[in-house]
């Protein structure tokens, strides 16, 4: 039978969902063939998240209908019946991660009341992984498995429920490109036997790269479903944000467009550089601090044992500064050493020439260190309180007299951030737990924001973040620059990258290129993967506005790709 012929792997029609006075999702309709890799895009808020949790039984949907095979959807809390039909994989692992991977893939469906045979377990799990080409060992705790391995696993369980719908929420927020790439060629593989995946990313040029069909939703509405090769980018975003012409979307304060460099082939072929619609950010004129100002950043030998060698780095004021790098790096270490999550084994880190004591967040924020946290669920916000609170925490002896927090202040302070940093909510009183992915980046910078800082640390700071807002939020770093501060992106994002000044590429824990700010992707990538072109290949040593990643006398990294015990902060870490 001819895919177009056989039943809809899912089909939702008429989806209504209110959470109170918010409609999330308003007649909403969407249909999956089998086989087919189906995206799902539209701006933080538009009602992606929503959808999903109605197509996997999550939530009842107040209106409208959902079919797997021309069938009726199961009950609402019959969780295995809907398991056997769909399945989710999160950016996040929901593996449990003490368990071991073969405990993870027999979860809940232990057979009879007799004692559990560990081995049988074992051998079918190895069985189950093999057929998926999965190439885990069932022993692995969960904890221990990289995220594109838990991915696999998910994927696996999904499968053997006899789940023939995929749905993936951002899988790779927390991939480097070479996992990117192995994710996709499982998925690819997996089509071929007529899985169906629902895939969900605010990177465009992965819904180009792996999606056949992309679906736009606007404003908890369905706006169009089209061929991706019948879509171009341009038109693709005309329609997530509403523009009437289809174009390019126009740049924020009558600023000149300037040009989005053309995709050039990488050299391997799991370099994936993502590509999106963000231009270089020349919205905000760029500051150039003089030679001799007084540097906002300076670090001095800065090490941290297993993570990266000893690092000389300046920041002036005015600068905005990229760290670059893949998975485990080092760079984020670096972002998470300066913000005092970690410990340095050695090194001075100073803020506008005052030294700030290592391994202390308070410290490093009444330093005047701002930081953006990658995992704002962990480490960004309090879900259960509101905008306001959240926006706020970090100045609340700003907001009353000796010690009081005046509710009409707070309320102020924060509808001033929500008009600057356009977020999407009900009001300042609105609890964070009812905002989506993207807008509650926004409370995260907002809050960083709000001490005004010297020197802002942003950490992925666009990941989950739509087309648009990541350069409104991106602009608003060069801002924070413009004033007179100065920021580090660390980032392996190349929209992120592209409003630096000047970028550190890291790899194995060293500074091993420094661009200025006219890199290319492919040499940028490339520096990334540990193959820095000679053009680039020398960081500029001693420099003063640079930076130097010397090898220390003891600087042997840990095996690579693996982090020390004090990196639960990290990417792997966020896993559990
Ligand atoms: N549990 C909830 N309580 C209240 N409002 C909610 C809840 N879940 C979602 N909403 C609201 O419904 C709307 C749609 O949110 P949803 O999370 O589905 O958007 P999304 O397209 O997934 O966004 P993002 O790309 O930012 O994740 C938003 O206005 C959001 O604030």
């Amino acid at each position: 039978m001819a895919a177009a012929d056989r039943p809809t792997a899912v089909r939702a029609e008429g989806v209504v969902k209110r959470f109170g006075p918010t409609v999330a999702l308003d007649r909403a309709h969407l249909a999956v063939r089998p086989g087919e890799a189906h995206a799902l895009v539209g701006r933080n808020g538009a009602g992606k998240s929503t959808l999903v949790s109605v197509l996997t039984g999550m939530e009842r949907p107040d209106e409208g209908t959902v079919t797997f095979s021309d069938e009726p959807a199961p009950g609402y809390g019959d969780t295995a019946a809907w398991q056997r039909k769909v399945a989710c994989v999160y950016q996040k692992s929901m593996v449990v991660p003490d368990l071991t991977v073969a405990e993870n893939l027999y979860l809940g469906r232990f057979q009879g009341t007799g004692r559990i045979r560990w081995r049988a377990l074992r051998e079918d799990a190895r069985a189950l992984l093999a057929e998926y080409g999965v190439d885990v060992d069932p022993r692995t705790r969960a904890k221990d498995l990289t995220v594109e391995q838990g991915q696999f696993v998910e994927i696996a369980r999904a499968l053997s429920f006899g789940a023939r719908l995929i749905i993936l929420d951002e899988p790779t927020a927390q991939l480097d490109a070479g996992g990117i790439e192995r994710l996709f060629a499982k998925l690819r593989e997996l089509r071929r036997q007529g899985v169906a995946f629902l895939f969900i990313s605010h990177h465009l040029r992965e819904v180009y790269e792996l999606c056949d069909t992309v679906t736009v939703f606007r404003d908890a509405r369905h706006v169009v479903t089209a061929p991706v090769a019948e879509l171009p980018k341009d038109e693709l975003v005309a329609a997530m944000t509403g523009d009437a012409e289809a174009g390019p979307p126009k740049r924020a304060r009558g600023a000149v467009r300037a040009p989005v460099p053309r995709q050039e082939v990488v050299p391997r072929q799991e370099v994936v550089p993502r590509q999106e619609a963000v231009p270089r950010q020349e919205a905000v004129p760029r500051r150039q601090a003089g030679p001799g100002a007084e540097p906002v950043l300076r670090t001095e030998g800065l090490a941290l044992e297993g993570e990266f060698d000893p690092l000389d780095l300046v920041v002036r004021p005015g600068e905005v500064v990229g760290l670059a790098g893949a998975t485990a790096s080092g760079n984020t270490a670096v972002g998470e050493t300066l913000v005092g999550l970690r410990k340095p084994d050695g090194g001075r880190v100073a803020v506008r020439g005052r030294a700030v004591r290592p391994g202390s967040v308070p410290h490093a924020l009444d330093a005047g260190i701002g930081y953006v946290p990658e995992d704002r669920h962990r480490q960004g916000l309090v879900l259960g309180r509101s905008v306001a609170e959240n926006a706020t925490l970090t100045v609340t002896d700003q907001l009353g007299p000796f010690g009081t927090v005046l509710p009409s202040r707070t309320r102020a302070f924060a509808s001033r951030m929500i008009a600057s940093l356009d977020i999407k909510t009900s009001g300042p009183a609105q609890p964070v737990s009812g905002l989506s992915g993207g807008n509650q980046q926004k409370v995260v910078i907002a809050r960083a924001l709000a001490r005004e800082p010297s020197v802002l640390v942003a950490i992925r700071p666009t990941a989950g973040v739509d087309v648009k807002s990541k350069e409104a939020l991106l602009g608003v770093v060069r801002e924070v620059a413009a004033a007179g501060s100065g920021a580090l992106i660390v980032s392996d994002e190349l929209d992120d990258l592209r409003v630096c000044d000047r970028v550190l590429a890291f790899f194995h824990g060293r500074v091993v290129a420094e661009f200025g700010d006219d890199w290319s992707d492919r040499a940028l990538v490339a520096a990334m993967e540990g193959m820095a072109t000679a053009e680039h290949g020398a960081p500029t040593a001693g420099a003063e506005a640079g930076a130097t990643g010397k090898r220390g006398e003891s600087g042997k990294r840990g095996e690579s790709g693996k982090r020390g015990k004090s990196g639960d902060q990290g990417r792997e870490g966020s896993q559990s």
